[in-house]
């Protein structure tokens, strides 16, 4: 029967550790793309990984899943890249960043050799400078180059906010915001609880005093260091993550999600990459989404920003 032809997405995810794994189990069971190719630089983990998914596959979605070198870029629609060190007990994201700045050149050069024209998706930590170096060595426009950024973190906070009011925290919106790391932000000026903001839902007003609120803010914050000191890595929380941002890209639903994006003047803010809501769609960042904050979230988003800046220059020298 003639019909009309279904696009094909594709999807390469570079690193078959335990977040490019967890990546490729989620989209398995929910059936986002046609055609998954691992590659590590152990190929043959990432042959063992291709064989163990698909194995799965009669109880997943329809799709191809093989291991495959970097040729297999080129005709993708999207490539996450989740190469790279993790954190050891302890290190912070931004100890990863030369060692894993050095590892990002050589993969985003090989990506690029074999003409890629679709979206790179990072994930690999420190995320908001792996990002911006991607985009600087890729070359490709700034709205293709996105990173995880604050997905998870905000995800987080929406957890713990909807155990806290007994909510379902798909029904919290809220955001973190700056880097993934230690100096990220919550903005507290736009939580909103069904729609009501959190200052009339809980009758508070302010948050940074308030201890029960402050430390939500600092299990979300820290949650990466408490995970790792009891089993090592953190890695299904950013596999949905990433998923969700499959989805939005590649489904064209211009979703507003919180991710690493190049802002160049929005929220004051010049030539870096940081988190902040935007809306994503098949062509990539859409639109930064600029919220109105209030004085101590704009200090506390500029001195995340001053920090990511000096950390983007250490990154840039390891590379030269
Ligand atoms: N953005 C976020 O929210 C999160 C980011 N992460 C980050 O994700 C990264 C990966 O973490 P894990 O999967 O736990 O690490 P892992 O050690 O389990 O996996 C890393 C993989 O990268 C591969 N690799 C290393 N160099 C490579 C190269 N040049 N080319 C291709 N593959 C290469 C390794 O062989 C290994 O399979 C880390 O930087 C970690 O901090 C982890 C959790 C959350
Ligand atoms: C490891 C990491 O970046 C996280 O779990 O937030």
């Amino acid at each position: 029967m003639a019909g009309k032809k279904t696009k094909l997405r594709k999807v390469v995810v570079i690193g078959t550790g335990f977040v490019g794994t967890s990546y490729a189990y989620a989209l398995l069971n929910q059936g986002v793309v046609n055609e998954l190719v691992l590659i590590d630089l152990d190929k043959e983990k990432a042959e063992g990984e291709a064989r163990d998914l698909n194995h799965g596959m009669a109880f997943g979605n329809p799709m191809r899943i093989k291991a495959g070198d970097y040729e297999e870029c080129h005709n993708a629609d999207l490539v996450v890249i989740t190469a790279g060190a993790n954190q050891r007990p302890g290190e912070t994201r931004l100890d990863l960043v030369s060692k894993n700045a050095k590892i990002f050149k050589g993969i985003i050069n090989k990506v690029m050799d074999v003409d890629f024209q679709g979206i790179f998706l990072v994930a690999t930590n420190p995320v908001d400078i792996l990002t911006q170096l991607t985009r600087e060595i890729s070359g490709l426009p700034e709205e293709r180059v996105i990173g995880s950024g604050t997905i998870l973190d905000t995800a987080r906070f929406r957890y713990l906010l909807g155990e806290h009011f007994e909510v379902d925290p798909r029904n919290v919106h809220a955001y973190i915001m700056g880097e993934h790391g230690d100096s990220e932000l919550p903005v507290w000026s736009h939580v909103q609880i069904g729609g009501v903001p959190i200052s009339k839902y809980a009758g508070i007003t302010d948050f940074d005093q308030n201890e029960e609120m402050k430390a939500i803010f600092e299990n979300v914050r820290d949650a990466a260091y408490h995970i790792i000191k009891r089993k090592g890595a953190t890695y299904y929380g950013i596999g949905l993550g990433l998923v969700r941002l499959t989805r939005a890209i590649l489904n064209n639903e211009n979703a507003i999600v919180t991710v690493s994006a190049y802002l160049d003047g929005q929220y004051g803010l010049d030539d870096i990459y940081i988190g902040v809501p935007a809306i994503l769609n098949e062509n990539g960042v859409r639109e930064i989404i600029e919220l109105n904050l209030n004085d101590l979230e704009k200090d506390q988003l500029r001195n995340s920003a001053d920090l990511l800046k000096e950390m983007v220059d250490v990154g840039r020298k390891a590379i030269q």
